[in-house]
């Protein structure tokens, strides 16, 4: 499944550019998503991923490039099959929440008693039964927002693109979204979404993407990515730092805490380092050691180290909200 590229791959963007005159929103992108998935888009502000999702849905043409969504050329033709959720949020403000569900599901092609019955099954299952007969507009931001969503999936799409799915969530049904999202891949179905909170991709995806100017800066696994960003480790010892700093595959070592007898330091090896040769080392020099521990980075120090600044700051923003 994830990481294998198959020539079924439900998604496939193959060197795809978007430029919007003289600028390059999207530069150069190729990627697959394996069928089964969870797939995170990630990227700071402007990094070109509202844009790639459209043109992922043919909303918007790619200046060059192919894309191949359900084996089709153009998402239009398998629309039915898919599930959206746009970045910006909106349903008909006077209609039912109910109806809203329901109406969406006949749009891509449930018979309509059947979408009746469906969006019913689905406010109950996410607690909203109380309000199937609420207008829009009469809902909260959030609630709106989860009766948006119930309208993206419940034609039971196979491939769901969900822009942004979190935000506007308070934690508890941001905790459902995750849940609703990791029940869709339990049934098979492939999903997409984009954010800018690392821990929901760091607990979701299977694989991600992240995007900074419109060029591709990584993609694969959360450990792909670790193993990328070097090997970090914890030890607390009573040894000056040059003790360390003297061993082969060792690049840094940073002191995290002082302490009276003993130091905390953060030491970084080298990509091509091994741990467990380093401490073999530490052990033929006579260092004595007291903690010695793996650290793996997260995926914020990931995205930051791999975006750049400007990752760092919409990331920020978004956790603060
Ligand atoms: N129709 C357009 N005309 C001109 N520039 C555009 C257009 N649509 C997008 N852009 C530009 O392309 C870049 C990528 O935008 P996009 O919305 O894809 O970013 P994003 O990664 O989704 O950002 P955010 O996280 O802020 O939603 C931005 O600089 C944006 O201003």
């Amino acid at each position: 499944m994830a990481g294998r590229s198959h020539s079924s791959d439900p998604v496939v963007l193959d060197q795809i550019t978007k430029r919007y005159g003289n600028f390059t929103a999207v530069d150069n992108l190729s990627f697959r998503v394996a069928q089964g998935e969870i797939y995170g888009f990630l990227g700071p502000n402007g990094a070109g991923k509202t844009t790639t999702l459209r043109m992922l849905l043919d909303i918007v043409k790619p200046t060059t490039g192919s894309i191949s969504v359900l084996g089709a050329s153009s998402a239009i033709n398998v629309r039915r099959k898919i599930g959206y959720l746009p970045e910006e949020r909106g349903l008909y403000r006077k209609m039912k929440a109910v109806d809203s569900i329901s109406y969406f599901a006949q749009l891509r092609g449930l018979p309509s008693g059947k979408a009746k019955r469906r969006a019913n099954e689905l406010l109950e299952q996410f607690g909203l039964e109380k309000f199937a007969k609420s207008k829009n507009e009469a809902l909260s931001k959030g609630m709106a927002q989860k009766v948006q969503l119930l309208a993206t999936i419940a034609h039971e799409p196979e491939l769901l693109i969900l822009d942004e799915p979190f935000s506007g969530l308070d934690p508890i049904n941001q905790q459902t979204l995750e849940a609703l999202i990791s029940d869709q891949r339990a049934n098979g179905r492939t999903i997409i979404f984009s954010t800018h909170v690392m821990q929901h991709a760091e607990r979701l995806c299977d694989r991600f993407l992240i995007l900074a100017h419109g060029q591709k800066r990584f993609e694969g696994t959360l450990e792909a990515a670790r193993a990328l960003y070097g090997h970090r480790l914890h030890v607390r010892s009573a040894a000056p730092p040059e003790a360390f700093e003297r061993l082969a595959g060792v690049i840094s070592v940073r002191l995290e805490k002082a302490g009276g007898d003993e130091n905390l330091y953060e030491i970084e090896l080298a990509d091509n380092a091994d741990p467990q040769s380093f401490l073999r080392q530490v052990v033929g020099a006579g260092i004595q050691i007291s903690r010695f521990e793996q650290a793996g980075a997260t995926l914020h120090e990931i995205f930051v180290s791999l975006a750049g600044d400007e990752a760092a700051t919409s990331d920020l923003a978004e956790a603060a909200e």
